[in-house]
């Protein structure tokens, strides 16, 4: 049998590039190092797009949008009705991603992959309904195969639709009442962890409401116990959006598009397309460290370096958008410095 599309392989980084890039910046005019993260980002940035001086000009952020059957067992601060309300919103312009997008110029697509209380046709949105809701892992496999490959698909679409639109970067947010449930229980299953020490509060359950979730999620890991690949781990326990986001994660790293990793919710679906396919993890930048208890355990395991740390839990790809300007400060540090030799400074007397 063929290989899935998600096991092919991910495209190399330009090394050649990033050394130049950092031969640049050896030369600029400043203390070797002095520049910290930002001398990082802007090498980084070369190795991906393959040339000395990178720039991000066109930022194409997608936003998923799903519901989750364990919604069902209280596990959220918020009702399940928002998930869909937050649909209309995004498009209407009132969101936080949606003033983010604004402000960065970034393009803001909304994809609809099925809620309970359904919006209907919007114009603006992308309907690629799945199902009203995943089933609750408690009960059931949140997902059958042929939802969870529709919505890596999806996905993946939107990767390929920010390709063809020329982004330079690709963010990816969420929306969907109960998935910190979800992504917490897959994180569990994906790292052998225990529930107390991933579980937060989510859209803000109080320290009782935190116990029950740790208790739904040890009832669907002991249900879901023999599920032992990544892959059967996010159809259980996961959700449409983070299916969506495993998929645009890989279909990225595959096309040589950088992926810009928002908060807790993406980087479990970030560290799920890591486990099934590793080459992905060359692709990825982590924009902040979310107040979720759980995400600094995640970017542990992803070695990752966040840029921010302000205290951000809202998801919808916010704490990335917010992460964008340094990135773009990074580019324009990069590339508009004078070197020593240009502006007639003395460089090191020692190195
Ligand atoms: O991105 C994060 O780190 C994050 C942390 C906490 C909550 N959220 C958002 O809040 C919603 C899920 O929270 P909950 O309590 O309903 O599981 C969902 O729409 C997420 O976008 C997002
Ligand atoms: C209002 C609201 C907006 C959100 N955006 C992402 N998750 C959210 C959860 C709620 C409750």
């Amino acid at each position: 049998m063929n290989s899935p599309w998600w096991s092919q392989p991910c495209a190399a980084l330009d090394r050649e590039a990033a050394d130049a890039a950092w031969l640049r910046q050896s030369k600029l005019t400043k203390p070797p190092g002095s520049l910290g993260v930002l001398e990082d980002v802007a090498a980084q940035l070369a190795a991906w797009q393959g040339v000395e001086r990178p720039r991000i000009e066109r930022v194409w952020i997608s936003v998923f949008a799903a519901d989750h059957g364990v919604a069902a067992e209280g596990v959220s601060a918020f009702p399940q009705a928002v998930t869909g309300e937050m649909v209309r919103n995004f498009v209407g312009g009132g969101a936080a991603i949606s003033v983010l997008a604004r402000t960065l110029g970034a393009r803001l697509d909304v994809v609809h992959l099925g809620t309970v209380n359904d919006p209907g046709a919007i114009p603006g949105v992308l309907r690629a309904v799945i199902a009203p809701s995943t089933a609750n892992f408690c009960d059931a496999a949140a997902m059958t195969d042929e939802q969870l490959r529709a919505a890596m698909q999806a996905g993946a679409g939107r990767v390929h639709q920010a390709l063809d639109e020329g982004a330079d970067l690709f963010i990816g947010g969420e929306m969907g009442i109960a998935n910190t449930t979800s992504a917490a229980a897959l994180a569990c299953a994906l790292l052998g962890e225990m529930p107390e020490r991933i579980a937060g509060a989510g859209t803000g359950l109080d320290d009782a409401g935190i116990a029950r979730k740790v208790a739904v999620i040890e009832r669907g890991l002991r249900r879901h116990a023999d599920a032992d690949t990544a892959l059967e781990q996010l159809r259980r326990l996961g959700g449409f959006e983070i299916a969506a986001l495993t998929g645009a994660c890989i279909a990225a790293a595959q096309a040589r598009m950088p992926v810009l990793v928002d908060g807790f919710i993406t980087t479990a679906a970030a560290l799920t397309a890591v486990r099934l396919n590793p080459g992905v993890r060359d692709w990825l930048l982590f924009a902040h460290r979310s107040h979720e208890r759980g995400h600094a355990r995640l970017l542990e395991a992803l070695e990752a370096r966040p840029l921010l740390d302000l205290g951000l839990r809202l998801g919808e790809g916010s704490g990335a958008a917010a992460a964008v300007p340094l990135l773009r400060l990074a580019c324009a540090l990069h590339a508009g410095m004078a070197t020593f030799e240009q502006a007639g400074v003395s460089i090191a007397d020692s190195q």
